[in-house]
């Protein structure tokens, strides 16, 4: 057996900051240092960000990713960490003519680094492009053709790209044909419910597959409607977990693994040799860190495990996924601050809540914009929600507003009426929202649901204006169980439950007119989120969804709404990606549609 210190960097990239992101790369490598690694890995196309999407058909900065990545060799080097081998993800290009991505100096690739000694000592491109969900790969990529072999201090350690793991054959495959002692992956995995359940199992699964220890490592942070939640791992080679970074925040996990060392009369693929497609290509690194100056002694043939600190509940994880992916859309696009409408209703609540989580009260501003329609109570709901957690609140009245469109837009005879003025209240606070925008440079918050906005309950260009929609993929029940988990979780601190009990009871209703409540125009919540989810979450249509038990006529209701909506969808703003179908690049239908069933 030998023994290697890794380091795994969870980290939080942002997209084309070349500059910012080679920071963390050197910023890792000198806490991993300082930690007595061997071996430091960071995220998926860390260079870069991730995802760069059409980013990646720029040869412009293509190039500019090859040199960056050049440079950090040198500037580790430089800064007295050469010895220590870094990997990190890169956008790179494959030698030969760009072929259908028109680029004169070869396809773009989603690649690994090895830096040591000053240098790239080695490449390699991710073989597995993941084509579905949110993923575009084939779109950006060509894939590679290798697996990498590096052997740190007599161990063999194998490298792939997300996507690679989750896949059967090609290097899970070659991992095991080469017989390396550890299997290190390189992750731009965003977050959905549950899945880190499914990562832990996966890579168990593949150690035993593969015989290595398998070193996974995440970023974090938000990318536009993603959030990558870390959850970095290492499990040993029969699958057992030997360390865990937390979610959602930046770590370094530090691992120290005894593995299977790497005999050069073990009977490995060699190199050059090519499995299941793939050439293997090894490389051995000399010149390593020394042995880590240790307090204390380590059992030898034992793993140390580090637990993952406090798992968060399901609903606790979504609601720091929602925190994150606000916090990190504010910070990556420049907005300082945020506005929202507030109605005394509960989505507008858990939206104003997610955003003092994530910007601070200071930042958050509350609109309060009563019509002649609104009740008392969703005034005083509204009030006594800023107060509770102490963001500026004003009040700005429609009223004068909406009665001045209606003549204008119709003429003082025969002013609007029916659903054209109860739409026009919405459009009239979605423009005074955007102009506190103009004016004094918030973001402007869209409050919507994912009940709303799979069955169209909203009015465009009016409660959908705004830059980000934090709660877009979250079910109307959903919303009620964050709330629910929020102030639980204020009350377990000894805090002051942050949203009002009443906005979290009341009948929910868009007061557009008299007495108006959501039940009048959809089914309760409850079993319309159920249909939804089943139509909505998979791809079957009415007979399916009436096989599984549904009401016929419900179900027929359910799907009109859905599909008549999608032209509102796609208008809408982006917002943290939490299920695993979102109703934006998760779930792409067409517009113009006749097929119903
Ligand atoms: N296929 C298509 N492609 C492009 N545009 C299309 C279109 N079909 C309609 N349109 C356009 O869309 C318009 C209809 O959409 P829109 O103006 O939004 O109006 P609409 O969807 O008819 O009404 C909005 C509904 O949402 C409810 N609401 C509003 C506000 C807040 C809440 C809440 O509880 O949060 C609920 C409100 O009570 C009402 O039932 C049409 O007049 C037309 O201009
Ligand atoms: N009186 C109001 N004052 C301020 N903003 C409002 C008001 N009414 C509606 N809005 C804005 O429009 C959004 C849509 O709210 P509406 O009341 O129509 O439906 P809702 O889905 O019940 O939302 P909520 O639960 O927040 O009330 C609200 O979340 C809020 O941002
Ligand atoms: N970047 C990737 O290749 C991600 C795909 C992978 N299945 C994941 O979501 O974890």
């Amino acid at each position: 057996m030998a023994q290697l210190r890794i380091a795994l960097a969870q980290v939080n990239p942002t997209v084309g900051d070349l500059e910012g992101n080679g920071r963390l790369v050197v910023d890792s490598a000198r806490r991993a240092t300082a930690a007595g690694a061997h071996l430091v890995v960071l995220p998926e196309m860390i260079v870069t960000g991730y995802p760069v999407e059409d980013l990646a058909l720029r040869d412009s900065f293509v190039s500019a990713s090859v040199r960056a990545t050049r440079a950090l060799a040198t500037d580790l080097a430089e800064a007295g960490m050469g010895e220590l081998p870094v990997v990190v993800g890169f956008l790179s290009r494959r030698e030969g003519p760009g072929e259908r991505y028109g680029q004169p100096s070869g396809a773009p690739q989603n690649a690994v680094a090895v830096l040591h000694g000053g240098r790239v000592e080695l490449t390699s491109a991710k073989h597995h492009l993941p084509n579905y969900g949110v993923f575009d790969e084939y779109r950006n990529f060509v894939p590679g053709d290798t697996l990498p072999v590096i052997r740190v201090r007599g161990v063999d350690v194998a490298l792939a790209v997300c996507e690679d793991l989750w896949q059967d054959g090609g290097p899970v495959t070659a991992t095991r044909a080469a017989r390396a002692g550890l299997l290190v992956t390189l992750n731009g995995s965003p977050y959905e419910r549950h899945k880190d359940d499914v990562r832990l199992e996966l890579c168990s699964r593949r150690a035993r597959e593969t015989g290595a220890a398998v070193a996974y490592v995440n970023m974090v942070g938000g990318q536009d409607d993603l959030v990558f939640e870390g959850d970095s791992l290492v499990v040993d080679a029969e699958g057992e977990l030997v360390a865990r970074a937390p979610q959602f925040e930046d770590a370094l996990l530090v691992a120290d693994l005894d593995l299977a060392e790497a005999a050069q009369t073990r009977d490995g693929a060699g190199d050059g040799e090519v499995v299941d497609g793939l050439r293997v290509v090894r490389r051995t690194l000399s010149a390593v860190p020394a042995e880590p100056c240790e307090e204390e002694s380590r059992e030898p043939g034992r793993n140390t495990v580090t637990p993952r600190p406090d798992p968060l509940s399901d609903v606790g994880e979504v609601y720091r996924a929602l925190v994150v992916g606000l916090r990190d859309y504010a910070a990556k696009n420049g907005f300082a601050s945020a506005v929202l409408g507030i109605s005394g209703g509960i989505d507008s609540a858990l939206v104003a809540t997610v955003a003092v989580d994530a910007l601070g009260p200071e930042r958050v501003h509350g609109i309060l914009l009563p019509s002649t329609y609104s009740s008392g109570h969703s005034v005083a709901d509204a009030q006594d929600l800023a107060q509770r957690q102490g963001f500026a609140a004003r009040t700005v009245p429609i009223a004068p507003v909406v009665e001045a469109f209606e003549h204008a837009a119709a003429g003082a005879d025969a002013p609007l009426s029916g659903l054209a003025a109860e739409n026009l209240q919405a459009r009239v606070r979605g423009t005074l929202l955007m102009a506190l925008s103009n004016q004094e440079g918030h973001l402007v918050l869209a409050t919507g649901n994912k009940s709303e906005a799979a069955t169209g309950y909203s009015t465009l260009y009016g409660d959908s204006v705004g830059g980000f929609a934090p709660i877009k993929d979250c079910w109307k029940t959903l919303v009620w169980e964050l709330a629910l988990w929020r102030n639980a979780e204020a009350a377990r601190q000894g805090h002051t439950p942050p949203i009002p009990e009443n906005s979290i009871t009341k009948p929910p209703s868009a007061e557009l007119r008299p007495d108006q409540l959501d039940a009048d125009s959809l089914p309760d919540y409850a079993l319309l989120d159920a249909v939804l989810d089943a139509y909505v979450g998979t791809d079957r249509g009415e007979a399916e969804l009436v096989f599984a038990g549904y009401d016929l006529e419900l179900v027929r209701r359910v799907i009109r709404l859905v599909d008549r909506a999608e032209y509102k969808r796609r208008q809408t703003a982006p917002g943290t990606k939490i299920s695993s179908r979102n109703l934006s690049r998760d779930r792409r239908l067409p517009i113009t549609n006749r097929w119903t069933v």
